[in-house]
This record gives structure tokens, C-alpha cells and sequence, in this order.
């Protein structure tokens, strides 16, 4: 199966997964904000609503390629604005992280790497054509799913992610899962105001790479300290090694063109 490895990471992810080497709007993308292919400002652009109920009931679990978030299937949480028409229900959040600080997101700004990723994951619940996430992500549709990115950086404990960052001791093993215990407020992880963003047209970053994505990355990124990142750097990959950059470099932009909400 798929991994970040040598012998399954990236580079190898074409054989099972054509589209990784033939895709047009493959993910994740270097944002590069001055020059020729910038990202342009777009007036037009409007600040995302999430409806973020705190999860009562939800999974946490260790794919053996990332550890993910899933509340049970009655969860209400809805995003809509930005660049979005339509309203899209939430499905999962996880994460991508390096083995150290200088490695770890998936899409960068110019270049430069955080040390993780978190991605919240959403399909379009109002579209005639499918009406769950895993129809969605077959679907063909250009924007069968809205994923936000928000990038890590290291500094102060976050309180907000400590619940989480706590839980990943238990789930150490690949394969492993636990229910969350009590709520989880994920809205409180977000900053307040999510108006600075980029948004283009992409893919999943993990097979089956599907580019079915309106992609939206949060400017601001999200802090959590040194010990938060050593968590998520525990984890293991079901091969007895700890699940080490598990982010696919950046992809070919082709003619597509990134739109941002900030000047
Ligand atoms: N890393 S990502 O957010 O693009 C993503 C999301 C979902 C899936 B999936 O459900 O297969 C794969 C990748
Ligand atoms: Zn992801």
C-alpha cells in the first residue's frame, strides 16, 4: 500500500495512481505570493463560515499515515462563504507533520515549510449528484469537497489542540483507534476570524489524489509548542518506525491561478 517511504512515498504513488504524474490540478501547491504566478487578490472573496457544534461522539484514529479526527455520522457541523457557493458538511480534520521543525506542511508560501498541517475536510451537501462523502469523492465534481488548511507553527501550548495532542499517546499503533472522551471544540482551535486565505482549484495530496478540492489555506497559522509536535512525532506507522513527514512535495500549478483574500 501507499506511504511516505522509499520504496511507497510520493514518487511511487503513480503506479497504482496515474493521475499523480497526468493531473492538472494536483495538491498540495507552493503559494508563492510576488511575481508572475502569484497568488491575486480578489475583492470578491468573503471570510468562511464554520458551524462548528462541539463533537459529542467521535473517533480518533491512526491510519498508519496520519491520525484523523471523525465524529459520528449525526454531526451538524456545516462551512459555507469564501469562495464557496454552496453549504458543505464537515466529514474528518487530521493532520501532516515532519520529523523536525523545518518540515511538515503540505502546501508552503514561497517556498518555506511549516512544521504541520491541519486539514478539515468537507463535502458538498448540496449537490444532486451525491449524498455522502465517499459518493462525493467519486464524483468527478470540481468541488465535491472543501478542505481547509491551516498551518502549525511552534510556540506557545495550545490549549485548544491539547485534548488532541493527549489522545495521540493512545493511539500510538497503526491501525489503532479510541473514542474521543467527552467534547471536543474544534471551533475554538480556529482563529476567530478566518477572512486571510489562499483558495485554488486542487486534489486530495493523498491517493486516490482525486481533484474534486476547492482548496482554502489559512494565512495565520495555528501555534502549539514544542511538546505538541514531539506528540505527533510518536506515533507509529505500523512498520515499527514513527510515521516520519508524512506530506507530498508540491505539485505542478499548470494554468491554474491561486486567488487570495488579502491583499
Ligand atoms: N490530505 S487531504 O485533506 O487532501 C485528504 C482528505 C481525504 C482523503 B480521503 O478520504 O481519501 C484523502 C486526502
Ligand atoms: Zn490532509
Amino acid at each position: 500500500p501507499w506511504g511516505y517511504s522509499k520504496e511507497n512515498g510520493p514518487a511511487t504513488w503513480h503506479k497504482d495512481c496515474p493521475i499523480a504524474n497526468t493531473g492538472v490540478r494536483q495538491s498540495p501547491i507552493d503559494l508563492i505570493t510576488t511575481g508572475q504566478t502569484c497568488a491575486k487578490y480578489d475583492s470578491n472573496l468573503k471570510p468562511v463560515i464554520v458551524s462548528y457544534p462541539a463533537f459529542s461522539e467521535a473517533t480518533f484514529l491512526n491510519n498508519g499515515h496520519s491520525v484523523q479526527f471523525q465524529p459520528s455520522a449525526g454531526n451538524l457541523s456545516e462551512l459555507s462563504g469564501g469562495p464557496l457557493t454552496k453549504k458543505y458538511k464537515f466529514e474528518q480534520f487530521h493532520f501532516h507533520w515532519g520529523n523536525n521543525d523545518s518540515e511538515g506542511s503540505e502546501h508552503r508560501v514561497n517556498g518555506k515549510m511549516y512544521p504541520a498541517e491541519l486539514h478539515l475536510v468537507h463535502w458538498n451537501s448540496e449537490s444532486p449528484n451525491f449524498s455522502s462523502f465517499q459518493e462525493a469523492v467519486g464524483s468527478n465534481d470540481p468541488h465535491a469537497l472543501c478542505v481547509l488548511g491551516f498551518f502549525l507553527k511552534v510556540g506557545a501550548e495550545n490549549a485548544s489542540l491539547k485534548p488532541i495532542t493527549d489522545l495521540l499517546s493512545k493511539v500510538k499503533n497503526a491501525g489503532s483507534s479510541v473514542s474521543f472522551p467527552g467534547k471536543f471544540d474544534l471551533k475554538a482551535v480556529l482563529p476567530e476570524t478566518l477572512t486571510d486565505y489562499y483558495t485554488y482549484d486542487g486534489s486530495l495530496t493523498t491517493p486516490p489524489l482525486a481533484e474534486c478540492v476547492k482548496w482554502i489555506v489559512f494565512k495565520e497559522p495555528i501555534e502549539v509548542s514544542t511538546a505538541q509536535m514531539e506528540a505527533f512525532r510518536a506515533v507509529d506507522d505500523g512498520h515499527g518506525k514513527p510515521i516520519t513527514g508524512n506530506y507530498r512535495p508540491p505539485c505542478p500549478l499548470h494554468t491554474r491561478t491561486v486567488a487570495a483574500s488579502f491583499k
